[in-house]
């Protein structure tokens, strides 16, 4: 297939620390393409940006269609607009690729000071451009700059929305705290994504996210995987940071994530570094299968499963109540891991030993009751958007789905396949223990297994069995 072509619109650096060479450098190492567009020839040095020159708008468009004929472009960055005629430019390339995601990094404010672009640019930017953005990227200064100086980046981020942008990611958005904590807002969605804070002397930081998140896109990501991805990625290359002339710049690799580079992901500005204990379990939780009455809970408990799920769906309160008392008073000193599917407060009325929570039912449930009680927590994640709200939770186990087309549950995420259990397992090894669940029977279940993955969970494999005895003992057998 081909390597998606990212239009890269902005200024060069001739040092290659920022811009567009910071640009093309990331594409590449995201598998796309770079069409790298430059918007003005810069003079900068450590001591800051000394000068600032447009090119000829003429050629800017000829190189443009040189780009457009040869390429289906997939994505576009705009990062720095010097004066209005490129800005009058850089919309008539937009509203040449309606349809096209465009992520720009506003280069209005740079930390190192100096010369900035012609006045106008910026309301040029709120004006006419902001509508045709998928994604703006501010930093504080710059949201405050486009907004005319409004601190409160909730308020500022509204305002803009108003004026036709469809996402802002606003780096460092709550720069007072601990952490350095970035805010996403979309019509559909808001979030904060937080990390602990590291090191702010590397150069180029925001056009590596804006072109990696550009890179994501064009690659078809869903626009919440392509944020946490390219933060991600991002965190990794100022972990390991290089001294490169009197700089340090971002490392590109293809070397794999350590836990801390993902950020966390939560909705609500006051669970920003909130941390939670849950109790740990084994880290191999081995066959787990998921069904949906007690009378099931006895008769593969019986068979010899250590790790269950009761998953009541569609049923009164009083009976759900019942199927959990049930299953609880049987398996009594057993030692079973007796997960109970998103009825939280039951598990803690009955005593289970863990609860097993997807995205949705975290808003509604409280945590803090369910670590005070003593109970485990299983977490739903279906990418990686998933996998960082998860994070934020520190959960006893998390499950990644679903593996393979499942028919047990419609949900719009499509198989995440072996080879990202593979990276999952991995990336999580040794901190927490993961779950695969969706589409897995015995062969897959075999197939599974030199993932290292430690569980493997199913419904219609063990339930809609011809022989369940014979199935689970075969599983169980497979997984020793
Ligand atoms: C082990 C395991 N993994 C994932 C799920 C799915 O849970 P959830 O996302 O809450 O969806 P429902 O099961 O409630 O439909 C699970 N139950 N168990
Ligand atoms: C609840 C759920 N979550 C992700 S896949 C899935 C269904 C798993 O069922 P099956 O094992 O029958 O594919
Ligand atoms: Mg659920």
């Amino acid at each position: 297939m081909a390597k998606p072509a990212v239009l890269l619109i902005g200024g060069l650096d001739p040092q290659g620390c920022a811009g567009i060479a910071a640009d093309i450098a990331t594409v590449q190492h995201h598998d796309c393409h770079p069409l790298p567009l430059i918007t003005a020839m810069t003079e900068q040095s450590s001591a800051g940006l000394t000068a600032l020159g447009a090119v000829n708008t003429n050629k800017l468009m000829a190189q443009y269609r040189n780009c457009k004929a040869d390429f289906d472009i997939q994505a576009i960055k705009v990062g720095l607009i010097p004066d209005l005629i490129i800005a009058e430019k850089v919309k008539q390339i937009l509203l040449d690729n309606p349809g096209i995601p465009v992520v720009m990094d506003p280069v209005l404010a740079s930390s190192s000071g100096g010369k900035t672009v012609a006045d106008g640019v910026r309301q040029y930017i709120r004006d006419e451009l902001l509508q045709h953005l998928t994604l703006l990227t501010p930093n504080l200064p710059e949201l405050s700059l486009l907004t005319d100086n409004l601190e409160d980046v909730e308020q500022a981020t509204t305002i803009l929305s108003q004026k036709g942008l469809q996402a802002c990611l606003v780096k460092g958005g709550h720069a007072d705290s601990e952490f350095a904590t970035d805010f996403f807002i979309s019509e559909q969605v808001r979030f904060y994504c937080y990390q602990t804070k590291y090191a702010s002397d590397v150069r180029g930081t925001g056009c590596v996210l804006a072109s990696a998140i550009a890179s994501h896109l064009a690659s078809g990501q869903d626009m919440r995987d392509a944020v946490v991805l390219a933060k991600t990625y991002v965190s990794r290359g100022i972990r390991q940071a290089q001294t490169v002339g009197s700089y340090r710049l971002i490392k590109h690799s293809h070397e794999p994530w350590a836990l801390e580079d993902i950020p966390r992901l939560c909705y609500q500005k006051t669970l920003i570094g909130q941390q939670f204990n849950f109790p740990s379990c084994p880290s191999r939780l081995g066959i787990y299968p998921v069904v949906d009455n007690a009378e099931w809970v006895q008769k593969l408990v019986d068979i010899g499963i250590e790790t269950i799920q009761l998953r009541v769906k569609d049923r009164d309160e009083k009976t759900t109540s019942q199927q959990i008392k049930q299953a609880v008073e049987y398996l009594g000193h057993k030692p079973v891991n007796f997960f109970v599917n998103d009825h939280w407060q039951i598990a803690i009325e009955q005593g289970a030993y863990g609860v097993h929570l997807g995205q949705e039912d975290l808003h509604d449930a409280n945590l803090k009751q369910i670590v005070d009680a003593g109970l485990r927590l299983g977490i739903s994640t279906h990418s990686y958007w998933e996998l960082a709200r998860a994070l934020a939770v520190n959960p006893s186990y998390i499950a990644l789905g679903p593996i393979f087309e499942t028919t047990s549950k419609q949900m719009p995420f499509s198989p995440q396949g072996v080879e990202r259990l593979k990276q999952w397992v991995t990336m999580l090894d040794g901190n927490y223990p993961i779950v695969a669940i969706g589409g897995i029977n015995y062969e897959r279940a075999r197939l599974l297994k030199p993932t290292g993955v430690g569980s493997v969970a199913m419904i219609t494999a063990i339930t809609l069995a011809d022989d369940y005895q014979k199935t689970t003992r075969d599983l169980l057998a497979l997984w020793q």
